[in-house]
């Protein structure tokens, strides 16, 4: 499905380093959060002009939400850089230090929306790549779109589909709604992370790689040994520009090795026979 492009890729040269740690002041309003680095001069004057609208009207949850924002210095340097989220920042400074997207590379990503990882892939030089998200994601030029739920049965197949071929990486920044009680965020976001690794063991091509937000909570040891089996290295790894007081982690795996996958019971079976 391909839509006209509504949004600027980030300006050529934009800086793909880490954010100065100083404080910044943007005006970001509840909800924009993560759709902040695309926004037009006229959206962020909308932005703007909402937040004075209802400045009287906060809980006290969102005024703690917009203090954070306003003092969030990732949130104005996606702004200013083009990227449509300070989650951006989040995956440039994991491959700084992984290397996990190469020129010419395919990659899934998983919880796309806004799309500021899809940014990223594409800016880093790969070739196809295939975003999915529950939320519409406005076009991001050299990436593919998919609207729908990763736990769809036919999800899977339909985004192997698109791809055509082996991936070199697969990225899941999926993140559920939380619910403000840990272990059943933490077991929600675990859920989301085994469905995109049982994929990443599907569809990724021998040396492919693995990325994958969990939330500390206990059984992302279990995911960690897992992964161990398939992979030649697994870290786990949390990026400066994961908020400190979020219990927010990345477990990344790089060097996938086909033959370490435990076999299906049938070769009919197999996804990955494309
Ligand atoms: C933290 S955001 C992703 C931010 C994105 N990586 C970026 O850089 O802009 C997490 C996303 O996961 C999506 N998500 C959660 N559960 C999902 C599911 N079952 N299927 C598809 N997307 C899902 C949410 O809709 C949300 O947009």
């Amino acid at each position: 499905m391909t839509r006209r492009p509504t949004s600027r890729p980030p300006a050529k040269g934009a800086r793909l380093s880490r954010v100065p740690g100083k404080a910044l002041v943007s005006s970001l309003t509840p909800g924009l959060e993560d759709s902040s680095g695309d926004a037009s001069a006229a959206r962020t004057n909308r932005a703007k002009s909402v937040s004075l609208r209802t400045a009287m009207g906060r809980t006290t949850a969102q005024q703690r939400w917009l203090a954070r924002q306003l003092n969030d210095p990732y949130v104005q340097a996606a702004r200013k850089q083009g990227w449509r989220s300070r989650a951006a920042f989040k995956l440039i400074e994991l491959d700084d230090r992984f290397h996990l997207i190469r020129p010419g590379m395919r990659v899934i990503d998983l919880g796309a929306a806004p799309g500021g990882w899809t940014q990223v892939a594409v800016k880093r030089g790969a070739r196809q790549i295939v975003g999915l998200d529950l939320l519409p994601v406005d076009p991001v030029p050299g990436a593919e779109m998919v609207e729908g739920d990763f736990n769809d049965a036919d999800m899977p197949q339909r985004l192997m589909d698109l791809l055509g071929g082996r991936a070199d990486l697969v990225m899941s920044d999926m993140a559920p709604n939380t619910t403000g009680h840990s272990a059943t965020d933490h077991m929600r976001i675990m859920g989301l992370a085994e469905g995109a690794l049982d994929f990443a063991l599907q569809v990724l091509g021998e040396g492919g790689a693995f990325v994958a937000k969990v939330f500390q909570g206990g059984s992302e040891k279990a995911l960690l040994n897992q992964m161990k089996h398939a992979f030649a290295s697994v870290k786990h790894a949390k990026p400066p520009a994961s908020r400190k007081e979020s219990s927010e982690l990345y477990v990344v795996a790089t060097g996938f090795r086909p033959d370490r996958v435990l076999p299906l019971t049938s070769a009919d079976d197999d996804p990955r026979a494309v």
